[in-house]
């Protein structure tokens, strides 16, 4: 296990569990989130890691987002400062080729959901609590939650939420789609880690390309979307993992992905 400013790192097989430390809230910093893009960089480029795993320390908390005692002197350049550390993680956490899994334990509010919804999928606790409240304090969700949420839910909801300050708990976050399975205390991590080896059983070449697809459809028009998905399944042909993948069925095996 490895420590670095604000986030505890432990590898489990092909995943790697990512802790934001920061008590009492595991808010962000600028700090914690230089941290966490160089992370996930690093994570990236290490071809043994098929998915990353984010959770909160302690009980309570998931992330209560940004600090918000580096806003209360109304600075606007640190105000550019942290936009720009909010906005370089999570684009690299969106960008990471694996699967990410966000293990919600508790309070994931503005900036702390914004992570969150950067992950590919979410699992909250039952008596996790979500929010974007940024507007409640004069602010707004700058680290992609005005996309990021309306893309997953839809205006409706994403207005009841950015526009209305509504928290939801995890049985509504389910039901609108903000989460994609709610587990009882204690057991999103667990949940989280059992879901990542899945991942290690699928063509680590195959989960980059469709993931990249996937998220090229939300700005993508189908007319490009589609020749690209041809294009893409006929490129896998030149991994490793595409002959692996056939053959192991054909013989009865396991696949032994290489990750090219
Ligand atoms: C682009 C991104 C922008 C943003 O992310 S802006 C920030 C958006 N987040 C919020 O607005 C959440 C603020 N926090 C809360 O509303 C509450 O917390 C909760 C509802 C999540 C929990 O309430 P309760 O159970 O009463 O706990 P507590 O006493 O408020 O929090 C425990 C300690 O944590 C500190 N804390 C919580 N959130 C933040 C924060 N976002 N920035 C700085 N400190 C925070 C508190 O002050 C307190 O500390 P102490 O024990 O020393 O009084």
């Amino acid at each position: 296990m490895t420590q670095q400013t604000n986030l505890i790192e432990r590898i489990e097989g092909h995943t790697a569990i990512l802790t934001m430390s920061n008590p009492p809230a595991n808010t962000w910093t600028a700090q914690s989130l230089q941290a966490l893009k160089a992370k996930v960089l690093e994570l990236n480029a290490n071809s043994e890691i098929y998915a990353l795993v984010l959770t909160g320390e302690g009980e309570k908390f998931f992330s209560a987002g940004a600090d918000l005692k580096l806003f209360a002197d109304g600075d606007k350049g640190n105000a550019a400062t942290m936009a720009k550390h909010f906005g370089e993680a999570f684009e690299a956490l969106s960008a990471f080729r694996g699967v990410s899994i966000a293990a919600i334990n508790g309070y994931a509010m503005g900036g702390g959901l914004e992570v969150a919804l950067a992950c590919d999928i979410r699992i909250a606790e039952t008596q996790a609590q979500m929010a974007l409240p940024e507007a409640t304090v004069g602010l707004l969700p700058c680290a992609g939650g005005t996309q990021n949420l309306t893309a997953l839910v839809g205006e409706g909801w994403a207005k009841r939420m950015i526009l209305c300050g509504e928290r939801i708990d995890a049985a509504k976050a389910e039901k609108i789609g903000l989460v994609e399975e709610v587990v009882e205390q204690g057991q999103s991590l667990s949940a989280a880690i059992a879901l990542a080896a899945k991942v290690a059983k699928q063509s680590p070449s195959s989960v980059a390309v469709c993931k990249t697809l996937i998220q090229a459809g939300r700005t993508m028009p189908r007319s490009h979307a589609l020749p690209l998905e041809r294009e893409l399944f006929i490129g896998l042909f030149d991994t490793e993992d595409q002959g692996e993948g056939v053959n192991a069925f054909l013989e009865k095996r396991s696949p032994q992905w290489k990750n090219r």
